[in-house]
Protein backbone atom coordinates (compact mmCIF):
# COMPACT_ATOMS: atom_id res chain seq x y z
CA UNK A 1 0.00 0.00 0.00
CA UNK A 2 1.34 3.52 -0.83
CA UNK A 3 2.48 5.35 2.06
CA UNK A 4 0.79 9.01 2.42
CA UNK A 5 2.77 12.24 1.55
CA UNK A 6 3.03 13.80 4.92
CA UNK A 7 1.62 18.02 4.37
CA UNK A 8 1.67 20.08 7.07
CA UNK A 9 -0.64 23.58 6.41
CA UNK A 10 0.51 26.52 7.88
CA UNK A 11 -2.58 29.08 8.79
CA UNK A 12 -3.33 32.80 10.19
CA UNK A 13 -7.32 33.27 9.32
CA UNK A 14 -10.12 31.31 8.02
CA UNK A 15 -8.75 28.52 6.36
CA UNK A 16 -10.79 28.42 3.25
CA UNK A 17 -7.12 26.90 1.30
CA UNK A 18 -7.16 24.70 3.87
CA UNK A 19 -10.22 23.32 3.38
CA UNK A 20 -9.64 22.57 -0.29
CA UNK A 21 -6.36 20.83 0.51
CA UNK A 22 -8.16 18.43 3.38
CA UNK A 23 -11.27 17.94 0.59
CA UNK A 24 -8.50 17.25 -2.08
CA UNK A 25 -6.97 14.62 0.20
CA UNK A 26 -9.95 12.72 1.60
CA UNK A 27 -11.55 12.44 -1.88
CA UNK A 28 -8.22 11.32 -3.56
CA UNK A 29 -7.45 14.34 -5.24
CA UNK A 30 -4.00 14.80 -3.34
CA UNK A 31 -1.85 11.51 -2.61
CA UNK A 32 -1.65 13.14 0.96
CA UNK A 33 -2.72 13.36 4.55
CA UNK A 34 -2.83 16.63 6.67
CA UNK A 35 -0.85 15.41 9.37
CA UNK A 36 -0.79 18.82 11.33
CA UNK A 37 -1.89 22.70 10.84
CA UNK A 38 -0.28 25.73 12.75
CA UNK A 39 -1.68 29.00 13.28
CA UNK A 40 -0.04 32.18 14.81
CA UNK A 41 -3.53 33.38 15.73
CA UNK A 42 -5.97 31.69 17.97
CA UNK A 43 -9.20 32.81 16.55
CA UNK A 44 -7.99 31.69 13.19
CA UNK A 45 -11.60 29.80 12.20
CA UNK A 46 -9.03 27.21 10.47
CA UNK A 47 -7.92 25.73 13.65
CA UNK A 48 -11.65 24.87 14.01
CA UNK A 49 -11.59 23.14 10.43
CA UNK A 50 -8.47 21.19 11.38
CA UNK A 51 -10.27 19.81 14.73
CA UNK A 52 -13.54 19.12 12.51
CA UNK A 53 -11.46 17.08 10.25
CA UNK A 54 -9.63 15.42 13.13
CA UNK A 55 -6.29 16.60 12.19
CA UNK A 56 -4.21 17.81 15.22
CA UNK A 57 -3.31 21.89 15.57
CA UNK A 58 -0.38 23.65 16.70
CA UNK A 59 -0.81 27.18 18.54
CA UNK A 60 2.22 29.35 17.91
CA UNK A 61 2.57 32.89 18.83
CA UNK A 62 4.99 35.19 18.06
CA UNK A 63 3.80 37.39 21.39
CA UNK A 64 5.29 35.76 23.80
CA UNK A 65 8.84 35.91 22.31
CA UNK A 66 7.89 39.25 21.35
CA UNK A 67 7.12 40.31 24.94
CA UNK A 68 10.28 38.31 25.88
CA UNK A 69 12.95 39.89 24.07
CA UNK A 70 13.48 36.92 21.85
CA UNK A 71 14.28 37.56 18.55
CA UNK A 72 12.10 36.24 15.61
CA UNK A 73 14.91 33.71 14.48
CA UNK A 74 14.68 32.25 17.99
CA UNK A 75 10.56 32.06 17.04
CA UNK A 76 11.55 30.39 14.09
CA UNK A 77 13.80 27.94 15.00
CA UNK A 78 11.64 26.25 17.74
CA UNK A 79 8.58 26.91 15.36
CA UNK A 80 10.98 24.27 13.17
CA UNK A 81 11.78 21.99 15.61
CA UNK A 82 7.83 21.72 16.52
CA UNK A 83 6.71 21.03 13.06
CA UNK A 84 10.29 18.98 12.34
CA UNK A 85 8.67 16.33 15.06
CA UNK A 86 6.11 16.05 12.47
CA UNK A 87 8.19 14.89 9.76
CA UNK A 88 6.26 16.92 6.63
CA UNK A 89 7.21 15.70 3.57
CA UNK A 90 5.98 19.31 2.34
CA UNK A 91 5.10 22.36 4.36
CA UNK A 92 1.84 24.58 3.04
CA UNK A 93 1.76 28.33 3.55
CA UNK A 94 -1.76 28.84 3.02
CA UNK A 95 -2.58 32.39 4.37
CA UNK A 96 0.58 32.32 7.40
CA UNK A 97 0.99 35.83 7.78
CA UNK A 98 4.47 35.75 9.12
CA UNK A 99 8.08 36.49 6.95
CA UNK A 100 9.81 33.37 7.81
CA UNK A 101 13.70 33.82 8.05
CA UNK A 102 16.42 31.22 7.34
CA UNK A 103 16.51 29.49 10.92
CA UNK A 104 13.09 27.85 10.23
CA UNK A 105 13.27 27.70 5.84
CA UNK A 106 16.70 26.02 6.53
CA UNK A 107 15.65 22.83 8.45
CA UNK A 108 13.39 22.14 5.05
CA UNK A 109 14.66 23.40 1.68
CA UNK A 110 12.34 22.88 -0.93
CA UNK A 111 9.54 21.70 1.09
CA UNK A 112 7.95 25.08 1.85
CA UNK A 113 5.48 26.02 -0.33
CA UNK A 114 3.66 29.59 -0.97
CA UNK A 115 0.24 30.58 -1.83
CA UNK A 116 0.22 34.41 -3.12
CA UNK A 117 -2.82 36.20 -4.29
CA UNK A 118 -1.00 38.05 -7.10
CA UNK A 119 1.56 37.32 -10.57
CA UNK A 120 4.80 36.70 -9.97
CA UNK A 121 6.93 39.75 -9.63
CA UNK A 122 3.40 41.76 -8.67
CA UNK A 123 2.30 43.02 -5.29
CA UNK A 124 4.65 41.24 -3.34
CA UNK A 125 3.63 41.08 0.51
CA UNK A 126 0.50 42.04 1.91
CA UNK A 127 -3.06 43.54 0.68
CA UNK A 128 -2.34 42.12 -2.38
CA UNK A 129 -5.70 41.55 -3.63
CA UNK A 130 -6.23 45.49 -2.62
CA UNK A 131 -3.48 46.55 -3.53
CA UNK A 132 -4.15 44.97 -7.25
CA UNK A 133 -8.20 46.52 -7.46
CA UNK A 134 -6.55 49.25 -6.95
CA UNK A 135 -4.03 49.34 -9.88
CA UNK A 136 -6.80 47.99 -12.03
CA UNK A 137 -8.98 51.45 -11.16
CA UNK A 138 -6.19 53.31 -11.96
CA UNK A 139 -5.83 51.62 -15.14
CA UNK A 140 -2.74 50.15 -14.54
CA UNK A 141 -3.26 46.51 -14.79
CA UNK A 142 -6.10 44.55 -16.71
CA UNK A 143 -6.27 41.57 -14.67
CA UNK A 144 -4.36 39.83 -11.52
CA UNK A 145 -4.44 36.50 -10.79
CA UNK A 146 -2.15 33.74 -7.88
CA UNK A 147 0.49 31.86 -7.99
CA UNK A 148 2.53 29.09 -5.35
CA UNK A 149 5.83 29.79 -5.10
CA UNK A 150 8.62 27.96 -3.32
CA UNK A 151 9.23 29.90 -0.14
CA UNK A 152 13.09 31.68 -0.14
CA UNK A 153 13.86 34.66 2.38
CA UNK A 154 13.18 37.10 -0.05
CA UNK A 155 9.32 37.35 0.39
CA UNK A 156 7.11 36.18 -2.98
CA UNK A 157 10.03 35.56 -4.85
CA UNK A 158 11.06 32.10 -4.84
CA UNK A 159 10.32 29.62 -8.06
CA UNK A 160 7.21 29.99 -8.90
CA UNK A 161 5.51 26.53 -9.20
CA UNK A 162 1.80 27.32 -10.74
CA UNK A 163 -0.05 30.64 -11.63
CA UNK A 164 -3.69 31.30 -12.62
CA UNK A 165 -4.98 34.54 -13.76
CA UNK A 166 -7.69 36.30 -12.06
CA UNK A 167 -9.79 38.65 -14.36
CA UNK A 168 -11.15 42.33 -13.27
CA UNK A 169 -14.54 43.51 -14.68
CA UNK A 170 -15.48 47.44 -14.42
CA UNK A 171 -18.85 45.93 -12.90
CA UNK A 172 -16.55 44.57 -10.30
CA UNK A 173 -16.76 45.15 -6.61
CA UNK A 174 -13.29 44.56 -4.28
CA UNK A 175 -15.87 42.02 -3.02
CA UNK A 176 -16.72 40.20 -5.89
CA UNK A 177 -12.89 40.56 -7.18
CA UNK A 178 -12.01 38.94 -4.20
CA UNK A 179 -14.41 36.43 -3.93
CA UNK A 180 -13.34 35.36 -7.65
CA UNK A 181 -9.51 35.38 -6.78
CA UNK A 182 -10.54 33.06 -3.65
CA UNK A 183 -12.22 30.56 -6.23
CA UNK A 184 -9.14 30.46 -7.84
CA UNK A 185 -7.18 29.99 -5.45
CA UNK A 186 -8.57 27.31 -4.05
CA UNK A 187 -8.84 25.46 -7.44
CA UNK A 188 -4.67 26.53 -7.86
CA UNK A 189 -3.62 25.31 -4.24
CA UNK A 190 -4.29 21.69 -4.91
CA UNK A 191 -2.83 21.54 -8.49
CA UNK A 192 0.20 23.49 -7.24
CA UNK A 193 0.66 20.94 -4.11
CA UNK A 194 0.11 17.98 -6.19
CA UNK A 195 2.69 19.20 -8.80
CA UNK A 196 5.16 19.98 -5.56
CA UNK A 197 4.64 16.28 -4.33
CA UNK A 198 5.21 14.99 -7.31
CA UNK A 199 8.31 16.77 -7.62
CA UNK A 200 10.14 15.63 -4.24
CA UNK A 201 12.78 12.55 -4.23
CA UNK A 202 11.30 9.60 -4.19
N1 LIG B 1 10.70 34.17 3.80
C1 LIG B 1 9.43 34.17 3.37
N2 LIG B 1 8.43 34.08 4.25
C2 LIG B 1 7.15 34.08 3.81
C3 LIG B 1 6.86 34.22 2.44
C4 LIG B 1 7.96 34.30 1.52
O1 LIG B 1 7.76 34.36 0.27
N3 LIG B 1 9.22 34.29 2.02
N4 LIG B 1 5.54 34.30 2.01
C5 LIG B 1 4.65 34.72 3.07
C6 LIG B 1 3.21 34.92 2.73
N5 LIG B 1 3.09 36.32 2.36
C7 LIG B 1 2.76 36.57 1.08
O2 LIG B 1 2.48 35.66 0.28
C8 LIG B 1 3.40 37.34 3.31
C9 LIG B 1 2.82 37.28 4.57
C10 LIG B 1 3.12 38.27 5.51
C11 LIG B 1 3.99 39.29 5.20
C12 LIG B 1 4.35 40.31 6.24
O3 LIG B 1 4.75 41.42 5.94
N6 LIG B 1 4.20 39.89 7.51
C13 LIG B 1 4.57 40.77 8.66
C14 LIG B 1 3.48 40.74 9.70
C15 LIG B 1 2.14 41.05 9.07
C16 LIG B 1 1.01 40.72 10.03
O4 LIG B 1 1.26 40.05 11.06
O5 LIG B 1 -0.14 41.12 9.69
C17 LIG B 1 5.82 40.20 9.32
O6 LIG B 1 6.09 38.98 9.17
O7 LIG B 1 6.47 41.00 10.00
C18 LIG B 1 4.57 39.36 3.93
C19 LIG B 1 4.27 38.38 2.98
C20 LIG B 1 4.78 33.84 4.26
N7 LIG B 1 6.14 33.95 4.71
N1 LIG C 1 0.77 37.17 1.35
C1 LIG C 1 0.09 36.00 1.79
C2 LIG C 1 -1.39 36.14 1.54
O1 LIG C 1 -1.91 37.22 1.34
N2 LIG C 1 -2.07 34.98 1.56
C3 LIG C 1 -3.49 34.97 1.30
O2 LIG C 1 -4.21 34.77 2.51
C4 LIG C 1 -5.49 34.24 2.16
C5 LIG C 1 -5.78 33.08 3.09
O3 LIG C 1 -7.14 32.74 2.95
P1 LIG C 1 -7.71 31.48 3.77
O4 LIG C 1 -7.29 31.67 5.22
O5 LIG C 1 -9.20 31.57 3.57
O6 LIG C 1 -7.12 30.25 3.18
C6 LIG C 1 -5.40 33.79 0.70
O7 LIG C 1 -6.06 34.71 -0.14
C7 LIG C 1 -3.92 33.80 0.44
O8 LIG C 1 -3.57 34.04 -0.91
Amino acid sequence: METKRRLVVMISGSGTNLQAILDACAEGRLPAEVVLVVSNRKQAFGLQRAARAGVPTLYFPLKPYKEAGRSREEYDRDLAEQVAQWSPDLIVLAGWMHILSPAFLDRFPNRVINLHPALPGMFPGTHAIQRAFEAYQRGEIEASGCMVHYVIPEVDAGPVIATARVPIFPEDTLETFEQRMHETEHRLIVEATHKALEALPV
